[in-house]
């Protein structure tokens, strides 16, 4: 299939959600439809997440154009994908101010979404997460980053200890967040080459992650200390203090 098209017929449409459904942007039916294969398709559009509206007949046949559409029409587009390999021309092209906001294990779409829409508000160089074992962009995460998953450089990577040492060797600064680290981050340097690096929702960082940091930081809570009850930050809400600390620096250094 091509970069960016619309699908129209009840059978490509419902073939493009069962394959491909990180890449239907959007599913149009026509309102009152009597074909029962229209509600199915509704309700796995929006069991994957994809934005569904009920249009009229003469919208359907406006975007459907001189194809079939047997009162369904879906909207593809496929993200352009980046490879682990292309990460280091991205911090090579920073030139000693690559900032990369690294996640270890996120496992909730909506925690990705909101890091991602984060990142690229701050104008990160790259977002990098494990291929296994953490939530990849689908269409939650591409719908809660409000676009960012399309915008930014997001990269799975194969190993992601293998990754860190090889951003060290190109003099990327690993800076891993952890909330009983004794540093505060409002006291270390962002200004440089920075990875910043994040833990999932349960387990925080894994340990090998931890190790390949040059070092830990945390965000101070004065609530935390007063017995709030609370211990850590969601991640995304971490990673949003994080970034915006690095853009201060920046901005103001
Ligand atoms: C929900 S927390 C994980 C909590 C987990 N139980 C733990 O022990 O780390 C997700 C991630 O957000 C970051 N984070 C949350 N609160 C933080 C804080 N106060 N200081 C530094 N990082 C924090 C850390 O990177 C953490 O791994």
């Amino acid at each position: 299939m091509s970069q960016k098209q619309w699908i129209a017929g009840i059978n490509a449409v419902a073939a493009a959600i069962e394959h491909d459904a990180d890449n239907v942007r959007e599913v149009l039916i026509e309102a009152g439809g009597k074909n029962p294969r229209l509600t199915e398709i509704e309700g796995s559009a929006r069991r994957f997440g994809i934005d569904v509206r009920r249009v009229n007949q003469q919208a359907l046949s406006g975007v459907a154009g001189s194809l079939r559409h047997q009162g369904v029409v879906a909207r593809y587009e496929a993200a352009k994908t980046w490879d682990e390999n292309e990460l280091e021309d991205l911090v090579t092209a920073a030139e000693g101010r690559a900032l990369l906001l690294i996640l270890d294990g996120v496992q909730d779409p909506h925690n990705l979404g909101a890091c991602l829409r984060s990142a690229a508000a701050a104008g990160v160089t790259a977002v990098i997460f494990p291929k296994d074992k953490a939530v990849q962009v689908n269409a939650t995460v591409r719908k809660t980053s409000a676009g960012a998953a399309d915008s930014v450089a997001v990269i799975p990577v194969t190993n992601l200890a293998r990754t860190m040492r090889d951003l060290q060797k190109l003099g990327v600064w690993l800076y891993g967040l952890a909330g009983e680290a004794k540093g505060s981050l409002y006291n270390v340097d962002l200004r440089g080459n920075v990875g910043l690096v994040l833990g999932g929702e349960g387990d925080g960082l894994r340990r090998l992650t931890r190790e390949n940091c040059d070092q830990l930081v945390n965000i101070p809570m004065p609530g935390a200390d007063g017995g709030a009850g609370v211990e850590s930050l969601n991640v995304s809400v971490a990673a949003g203090v994080t970034l915006f600390e690095a853009v201060r620096q920046r901005v103001t250094g």
